[in-house]
């Protein structure tokens, strides 16, 4: 597919014609999972074993998707989720993606691994709401430093990675010794942070980079450090079970995004959306609940929500949005998903996410016996 020739109506499209266009070593960076690729594919076909049971005859002719997520209200449940090196994608990288975001009115995650700067972004995107992604670095004061960037430029949550203890092998990285090109940096740092990556090593420089320079120990002590030196809330991203999710929640975080990295960290982990219900059901009623991962229908947004996330994040598609062009990319990308899950309102038989119940999704299995 072509820019020229066909026009994009998926998410699908938009992912077939960025991974044609991307150079093979980013297009495997972005694509990627761990190992055998068994969590990345269970994120997407998890929720094809989630069915829909829709309620009909009832008024839904005036819709609205807007959710309230810390405090704020959102327009609709579907935000972007951190990806880091977004440059590789589109030249206007982080900025471009965050500006897309606050057009559709959402939350936007900066990464801390961003080839744009919290300050080139916070200026590009004043108006998108905007949360930062933390990795923990040895260096406690550069982490301190990061943090209080991320404060003094509006951004109004920390966003705490936490399924990040070990390098999740990614065996296109390694083979294609991925690099980020030398003329992209990571923006947040100067010197040596800020170029590592660049070099080049018989293996993924990230990987190198990563192994180098993160603390990779961080503990539940971590968590309530972090909360000790911000007045931001702090997610944590990255819990899998309920047993975390109530130490988060009893620890007092903000709120738990229900994630396996999309896929590129624990390999065979479960599907995020298989996840969820023991999640949602251990700490709901204490702390908001979102998910990432496989997200690429406005089905999947319903079956979430069902499931107890109050919203739900992508990262793969706003990359592929980016690629094919820029800020109008993820723009439009958002625009299908958001689409796509206004009509799955109106053919459930909800006007708006507070009307989806849990009684609406079954697993495939309920059917089965016919
Ligand atoms: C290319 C790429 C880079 C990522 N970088 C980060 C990152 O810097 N920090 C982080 O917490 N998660 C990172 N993630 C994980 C995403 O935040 C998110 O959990 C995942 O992409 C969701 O799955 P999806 O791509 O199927 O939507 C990355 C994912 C991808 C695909
Ligand atoms: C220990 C894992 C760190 C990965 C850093 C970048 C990232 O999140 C990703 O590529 O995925």
């Amino acid at each position: 597919m072509s820019e020229q020739n066909c026009q994009p109506c998926s998410v699908a499209d938009f992912e077939r014609f960025a991974r044609a266009k991307l150079p093979s070593s980013a297009a495997g960076y972005y694509r990627s999972g761990a190992c055998g690729e068994h969590t990345l594919a269970f994120n997407q076909s998890a929720f094809q074993r989630i069915r829909i049971r829709p309620r009909v005859l009832r008024d839904v002719s005036t819709r609205d998707m807007a959710v309230t997520i810390q405090g704020r209200e959102v327009k609709v449940p579907i935000g972007v989720a951190p990806t880091a090196m977004q440059k590789m994608a589109h030249p206007d990288g982080e900025c471009a993606n965050a500006r897309a975001v606050g057009r559709a009115g959402s939350v936007f995650i900066l990464s801390t691994l961003s080839t744009s700067s919290i300050e080139e972004v916070a200026a590009a995107a004043p108006d998108t709401i905007k949360w930062f992604q933390l990795y923990v670095y040895k260096d406690r004061e550069l982490t301190k430093k990061l943090v209080a960037r991320a404060e003094a430029a509006g951004f109004k949550a920390l966003v705490l990675t936490v399924d990040a203890s070990a390098w999740g092998m990614r065996y296109a990285d390694a083979r294609n010794k991925f690099i980020l090109p030398p003329h992209l940096k990571l923006a947040n740092f100067s010197g040596n942070l800020s170029s590592g990556v660049s070099e080049k090593t018989s293996g993924s420089a990230l990987q190198k980079y990563i192994e180098d320079v993160f603390d990779l120990n961080i503990t539940w002590d971590d968590v309530k450090w972090l909360k000790r030196i911000t007045k931001l809330p702090v997610m944590v991203k990255g819990v899998l079970t309920a047993e975390d999710a109530k130490i988060a929640a009893d620890i007092g975080v903000g709120g738990v995004i229900v994630s396996n990295h999309g896929g590129r960290q624990l390999d065979t982990s479960p599907a995020s959306i298989e996840a969820l219900p023991e999640i949602s059901k251990a700490v709901g009623d204490r702390v908001e609940v979102y998910l990432d991962g496989g997200i690429r229908y406005g089905t999947d947004v319903f079956k979430a929500l069902a499931l107890g996330a109050k919203m739900v994040f992508v990262g793969r598609p706003a990359v592929w949005g980016l690629t094919y062009n820029g800020e109008e990319g993820v723009k439009k990308v958002l625009d299908i998903l958001g689409n796509e899950f206004d009509t799955t309102l109106a053919l459930a038989g909800c006007r708006s996410p507070a009307d989806i119940r849990s009684d609406m999704v079954t697993h495939e299995s309920t059917y089965s016996k016919l």
